[in-house]
């Protein structure tokens, strides 16, 4: 971990505290009651089945959807402020989605794609880059080992490769959180080893990790805690080991199944 993530780590209030946060879209409860606490620099997956509300969630943090009044109030605080500047918070925020993928597959160079992350745009548009943001794309390029795919079209490579190129677009204003929503969706086994491997070097290098899954392999051992959600609850919460179990699991995603823990990482069998 570098000295300004320690830093960071213990003078921040939290990343974030909701409290009693309940969100509706289109007339119907997507979060119900949410309450939880994530710490600045913590590692920490969010973990439910399809339509649990995950999604929703990251929503409910980058200000896309916003909870409801409740008549015995709520908190949904992000690094200790109830309000903010959208702009500032996104760009306080590395977010990889699959919505983000969908609209970076265009013509459009790897560089460009990291490039965009500082004007939080889909691509360059007249943008002005500096010299400071093209060093810093080569920089961050190195550190994820896509280098060679700077100069390459989003067309032309595959999912496994643009997701690592997503990242680097996501960390170029070095966040202090960074989150995922359903990262290894469509990746197969050699693309997955490698995002592993990216993975676990963001988290070495002090960045806070939101990982947002329904895939338990998908849980880096540099991720302590898991928060369980479903049907737009908190089912639990805790530390790895005494959440993922045979019965919590079985009982989050309604069916039985068997928990295998292997290097570190956890697996499910037997469904
Ligand atoms: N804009 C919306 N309008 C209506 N319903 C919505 C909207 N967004 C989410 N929902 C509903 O809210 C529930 C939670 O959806 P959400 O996408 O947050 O779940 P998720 O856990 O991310 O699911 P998945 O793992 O399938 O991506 C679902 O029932 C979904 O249909």
């Amino acid at each position: 971990m570098n000295t300004a993530s320690l830093t960071r780590q213990q003078t921040s209030p939290p990343f974030l505290e909701f409290e009693n946060v309940t969100v509706f879209t289109e007339g119907k409860r997507i979060l119900d009651a949410i309450s939880m606490t994530i710490q600045t620099g913590e590692n920490v997956a969010i973990l439910g089945p399809n339509g649990s509300g995950k999604s929703s969630l990251i929503k409910t943090i980058t200000r896309e959807y916003h909870p409801a009044f409740q008549k015995d109030g709520y908190t949904c605080r992000i690094w200790g402020r109830d309000r903010w500047n959208i702009f500032d918070l996104r760009s306080r925020l590395g977010i990889v989605s699959s919505d983000l993928q969908q609209a970076f597959a265009q013509e459009m160079s790897g560089r460009e794609v990291i490039l965009s992350g500082f004007f939080s745009s889909v691509g360059l548009f007249n943008r002005i880059v500096t010299p400071a943001m093209e060093e810093r794309t080569e920089e961050i390029a190195a550190f994820l080992d896509v280098s060679h795919l700077l100069d390459r079209s989003m067309t032309g490579i595959s999912t496994g490769e643009a997701r690592r190129l997503l990242i680097g677009r996501a960390l170029v204003h070095d966040p202090e959180v960074l989150i995922l929503d359903e990262p290894t969706n469509s990746l197969d086994l050699h693309a997955l080893h490698t995002f592993r491997g990216t993975l676990r070097k963001v988290a070495r290098s002090g960045t806070g990790i939101v990982l947002v899954t329904h895939t338990l392999s998908d849980i880096i051992p540099e991720i302590s805690r898991v928060i369980m959600i479903r049907n737009g609850r908190v089912y639990g919460a805790g530390p790895k080991a005494t959440v993922l179990t045979d019965q919590q699991i079985g009982e989050l995603f309604s069916v039985p199944v068997k928990i295998r823990e292997e290097g570190g990482y956890y697996y499910v069998t037997g469904y």
